[in-house]
């Protein structure tokens, strides 16, 4: 495993007055995509908001190209080069597939080389460019999301569940993104519960419980045992989905 890029320990965090992390131990390594696991609820969502600031920590180190970044701005943390697609994608539906990203990029100029690389990545952004947003399919907009969140260079992305609710198709072309990203060796931190995708795309994987991390090691020793995957995940044969 090659180093960390990021790195939680011990971290404690709440929501108003609720405890929802309590000491999450938790390794990304440089140029790997990484799965955060677990049931509904173990606080993966909270893990990855807790990352970029939006939450209050109350205990723990989190660090980023070794450097602190607990208890930092979000607008401070996103100038260090982490990006965070949510689970509801932050784009705007009235707004044409280019607007939402040019708003994307700083100062408002996308670079050519790197929008072209997007598109590559993402064909029916360039089908729909000059289509409202709100136009896209469920899968369409996960694209774009995406598609924003690297418009400019970044050194980690974060994203949260974004199979949710896509048909089985959709989900094969955004795994084929994810393929492409990883070969470019992006750094990805990636919340999921469809464990079909995350055996196909995860190098490293992490399952929370509990606001914990119970488990972690590699994807392909997650993959191939089937005790571990009911253990931690709940997951009987034939289950996945
Ligand atoms: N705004 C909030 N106020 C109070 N409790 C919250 C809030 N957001 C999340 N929680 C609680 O924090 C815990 C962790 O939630 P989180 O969304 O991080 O889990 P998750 O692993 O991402 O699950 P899911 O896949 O269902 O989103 C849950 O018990 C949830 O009810």
């Amino acid at each position: 495993m090659s180093e960390a890029l990021l790195s939680l320990t011990r971290v404690c965090a709440d929501i108003d007055q609720y405890h929802i992390l309590h000491g999450v131990d938790l390794a990304v390594p440089k140029g790997e995509l990484t799965m955060l696991l677990g049931r509904n609820g173990a606080g993966k969502s909270t893990t990855l908001r807790t990352i970029m600031g939006l939450t209050t920590v109350t205990g723990g180190d989190i660090r980023f190209q070794g450097q602190p970044i607990t208890g930092q701005s979000t607008p401070r943390i996103v100038r260090r080069g982490i990006a965070f697609v949510p689970e509801n994608m932050g784009i705007f539906s009235l707004l044409t597939v280019r607007e939402n990203m040019v708003l994307a990029a700083i100062g408002g100029t996308m670079d050519p080389a790197r929008l072209e690389w997007i598109v590559d990545l993402f064909p029916p952004l360039k089908r729909f460019w000059d289509k409202p947003a709100g136009n896209l399919s469920g899968g369409q907009k996960q694209m774009l999301a995406i598609a924003r969140a690297i418009i400019e260079p970044r050194e980690l992305l974060l994203i949260d569940e974004p199979t949710k609710g896509l048909a089985p198709a959709i989900i094969d072309d955004l795994a084929d993104a994810f393929e492409q990203l990883k070969r470019q060796q992006v750094t990805i931190l990636l919340v999921e519960q469809n464990f079909n995708f995350s055996r196909r795309l995860g190098q490293s994987a992490a399952v929370m419980n509990d606001g914990r991390v119970v488990w972690s090691g590699s994807m392909t020793e997650l993959a191939q045992d089937d005790n571990l995957q009911h253990q931690l995940l709940g997951l009987g044969m034939g289950e996945h989905q």
